[in-house]
């Protein structure tokens, strides 16, 4: 379709290697092994901040900012993927055991 953009997540991919491959690292070497050490609170208030900055920025109708936030939320979101020994592939089979259900139709199952 003219216009369609397709999103290759072939980087997201290999950025998740690179976490993964960091469990072997020295916190002082990089800031990865640094959050491991640190603990999954860490890492979980880490996430929490750059998801309030996303949305900050959203409000704030500021675009390089909805970027780079999105960028850092994206990055502590596969560290805790990692740390909790969750894969991409584990929340894209769950995306795609919801493919085509409405969020409404979704809700409006749920029991009372
Ligand atoms: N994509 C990222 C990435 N995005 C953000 N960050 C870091 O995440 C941190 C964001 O936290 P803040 O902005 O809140 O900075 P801060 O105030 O220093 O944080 P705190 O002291 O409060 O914890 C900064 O230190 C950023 O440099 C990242 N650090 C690393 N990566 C990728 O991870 C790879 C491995 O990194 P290392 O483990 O450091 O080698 C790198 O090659 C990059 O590809």
């Amino acid at each position: 379709m003219p216009g369609t953009k397709q999103t290759d997540w072939t980087p997201l991919d290999q950025l998740f290697k690179t976490i993964e491959s960091r469990k072997a690292a020295a916190a002082d070497e990089s800031y990865v092994a640094h959050l491991y050490a640190k603990g999954r609170k860490k890492i979980a208030q880490k996430l929490g901040e750059e998801a309030v900055e996303t949305a900050l920025a959203a409000v704030l109708d500021d675009r390089p900012d909805m970027i780079a936030e999105s960028a850092d939320l994206l990055f502590h979101l596969l560290v805790l993927w990692a740390d909790a020994g969750l894969h991409p592939s584990d929340i894209l089979a769950e995306l795609a055991r919801r493919e085509g259900l409405s969020g409404l139709e979704e809700k409006a199952r749920r029991p009372s």
